[in-house]
């Protein structure tokens, strides 16, 4: 919050390279990458997400070769439809990972994080503090719509481009 009172995060955009817009009804988070300048506290995050990439990489030869991560807040209101984080272009996302920072969460909050499964089911999983969610970057998921200030960290393990 403190780092967001500085003005240093950005409308979040959606697609990749030279195609990327903005929709906030359809994300309506502001994010704050890692390695901007303006990011303080972002590096020890950063640098277990290289850990453990070089670790699937090492031992169960997954071809990851890259990480990224952002902070994300999302405001009252705010949602992120449904979608999926790899892209079809070359260097896709492969495993996604989201950190939850709010202390106080309640039901009534909403913003439930919701993975979709093959069968039609679902899970929920709320954004509670200290609890952290990893999965394929080719499942289908959306932030409910949130209805406190929402912050967590999101990384992204990458393949090989
Ligand atoms: O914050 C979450 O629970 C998921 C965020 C998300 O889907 C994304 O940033 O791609
Ligand atoms: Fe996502």
């Amino acid at each position: 919050m403190t780092l967001d009172a500085t003005n240093a995060f950005s409308i979040a955009r959606m697609g990749r390279g030279g195609s990327t817009t903005t929709d906030v009804a359809s994300r309506g988070d502001r994010t704050l990458w890692l390695d901007n300048v303006a990011c303080v506290n972002g590096g020890e995050f950063l640098a277990a997400l290289h850990t453990l990439s070089q670790q699937l990489r090492a031992n169960l030869r997954m071809p990851i070769h890259g990480v990224e991560a952002h902070y994300a807040l999302y405001p009252p209101g705010a949602r992120y439809v449904r979608h999926k984080d790899r892209m079809q272009d070359s260097g896709a996302r492969m495993i996604s990972w989201v950190t939850y920072l709010n202390a106080d969460w309640q039901p009534a909050d909403g913003g439930l994080l919701r993975l979709y499964s093959d069968d039609g089911g679902h899970t929920d999983i709320a954004p509670t503090m200290g609890t952290s969610v990893c999965f394929l970057s080719d499942i289908e998921h959306e932030v409910l719509a949130s209805h406190q200030t929402r912050l967590s960290i999101a990384g992204w393990m990458r393949r090989l481009d």
